[in-house]
């Protein structure tokens, strides 16, 4: 067996033996509490250069041992400080922007970065990514991933994170004091005493107390909703289209319908599939309460607002309040009107007690603070050592970190569609070296390998790259050293 430090390449002045090794356990077994304060330059040395792009096969020319220097992060839409600095920290190259892009801008820049990072107004749609050649990992600095054309991104190799419940207390704090709001008019008072009129009346306000409060989607933000809504002594129904345990006295119901017709305050926590456009529309209403009040914090398709409005003109629904649009404007300033996002927007700016709020549901230091470090996180975890626990778009693997008695070490991630043989082929590939762990999953038609071999001659690496490149089944290939 050769020696180890003679072997393998010096980079940045680190040899790829013990240091490397020391810091790749930092890394990944530090979740919680990831300790970035190493130097950029002793890094795991995480081969991927060259073996980005999913469309082109890159030639083995390109192949040198990785350095977190040359790693390209794009920021948009105000990704948290901690996020910006973790991803720094490494010595990754960190652009942030504080808008969305629009497409054209978009493509420019996604043509070059590895790893990028948006929140839910950027729309990487499959016609983005197609240009995205250098493109391994995306973060979602949120929850929703609706943005993200997830299968396009999984079939070409790019790993999707996101945040699945690190503002779910904010939107749900945002709820009661928006239903607490709507029912004694307090926007509309509000408004009214800024212009100087004096108001004062009790016709239509009401207490929430002993209200029936029906939640649709009884998931991270709902359920919170639902023990807040509760301590208010309020009654809770909720809809979801799986049974689920209610917290408290929370009861689930069997339909939509019998939700909808219960229910004084009925809010939306519904992510946007094809199946919930429109969830709320005209029909929907109608099976409403005379007088009940509608809350959307979810996704703006969710409720046909035309149905809406004409509903609170009519006074069938006391009030409503919304969170998020069927579009919205990529940065602030005086952007919510009908010229520039469509009819419905003047229209809802005219109504009597409704609340519209610029999709700030998860929009608290507390939420976004955390964000940033939890998807920051899963971004290093994943560059450096290919980890996609949590990934919402790949299957979860992850091997325990190298250690330093294994010299001449490489980790071999290899993401190929999920056919039949590949396995055999790849072990075939991997043989010729000590195999010391591995570890396979897959998830619809792609499946993420992850291999560390010992006993490789640095020599040999481009070899083994190249015979995995050449698998018909192959995606993407990256080998860690
Ligand atoms: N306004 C904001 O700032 C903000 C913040 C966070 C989340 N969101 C949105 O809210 C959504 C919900 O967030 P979450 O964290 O509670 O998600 P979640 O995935 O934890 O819960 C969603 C629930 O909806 C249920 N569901 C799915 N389809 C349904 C349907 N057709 N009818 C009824 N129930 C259905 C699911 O079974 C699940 O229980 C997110 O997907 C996101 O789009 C908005
Ligand atoms: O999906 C989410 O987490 C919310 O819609 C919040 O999105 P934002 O980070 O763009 O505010």
């Amino acid at each position: 067996m050769p020696s180890a430090a003679r072997d393998i390449p010096i980079v940045n002045g680190h040899s790829n033996g013990r240091d490397e090794a020391s810091l790749a356990r930092t890394v990944s077994n530090s979740f919680g509490t990831l300790d970035l304060s190493t130097s950029p330059s002793a890094t795991f040395h995480t081969q991927h250069s060259g073996s980005y792009g999913s469309a082109q096969k890159p030639s083995t020319k390109q192949l040198k041992p990785f350095a977190t220097q040359d790693v390209k992060v794009l920021l948009l839409e105000n990704v948290n400080k901690t996020g910006q600095d973790i991803l720094r920290k490494q010595g990754y190259q960190v652009e942030a922007l504080k808008t969305s892009l629009p497409e054209d801008q978009l493509i420019d820049k996604i043509r070059d970065v590895h790893v990028i990072g948006i929140r839910s107004k950027t729309q990487l749609s499959a016609n983005v990514l197609k240009h995205a050649k250098n493109l391994i990992v995306i973060g979602c600095f949120c929850i929703g991933t609706n943005q993200v054309d997830l299968q396009y991104a999984a079939q070409n190799g790019i790993c999707v994170f996101n945040s699945p419940f690190s503002n779910s207390r904010s939107v749900a704090e945002l709820m009661i004091g928006e239903i607490i709001t709507l029912a004694r008019q307090l926007g509309d008072r509000s408004n009214e005493m800024h212009q100087g009129v004096w108001n004062k009346v009790s016709a239509g306000c009401w207490e929430v107390r002993g209200k029936t409060l029906g939640i649709v989607g009884y998931g991270h933000v709902g359920s919170q909703l639902s023990v807040l809504a509760e301590a208010m002594g309020m009654k809770v129904i909720y809809y979801d289209v799986v049974n689920l345990m209610g917290l408290g006295t929370a009861t689930q119901v069997h339909t939509l319908e019998q939700l909808l017709q219960q229910a004084d305050f009925v809010t939306l926590h519904v992510p946007e599939l094809p199946e919930t456009i429109n969830l709320i529309s005209a029909k929907e209403i109608e099976q409403m309460k005379r007088g009940a009040y509608l809350l959307n914090a979810s996704r703006g398709s969710v409720v046909d607002i035309p149905a809406l409005v004409s509903a609170l003109q009519s006074g069938k629904l006391a009030g409503a309040a919304l969170d998020v649009y069927p579009n919205e404007p990529g940065s602030n300033g005086p952007t919510f009107t009908s010229s520039k996002l469509g009819s419905w927007a003047d229209d809802l700016r005219g109504v009597n007690n409704v609340l519209l709020t610029p999709h700030i549901g998860g929009s608290t230091e507390e939420a976004q603070s955390a964000i940033g470090v939890e998807v920051a996180e899963s971004l290093v975890n994943y560059v450096n050592l290919g980890t996609t626990s949590a990934a919402v778009n790949m299957p979860e693997v992850t091997l325990r970190s190298l250690t330093m008695d294994e010299p001449n070490h490489v980790r071999v991630i290899y993401i190929h569609r999920n056919v039949p043989g590949v396995l055999r082929k790849v072990n075939e590939i991997l043989g010729d070296h000590n195999v010391d762990k591995q570890m396979t999953d897959s998830r619809g038609e792609v499946a993420y390998l992850m291999a560390d071999i010992s006993n490789v001659n640095v020599s040999e690496i481009k070899d083994l790259y190249q015979h995995l490149e050449d698998l018909g089944s192959r995606i993407r290939t990256r080998v860690l050293y």
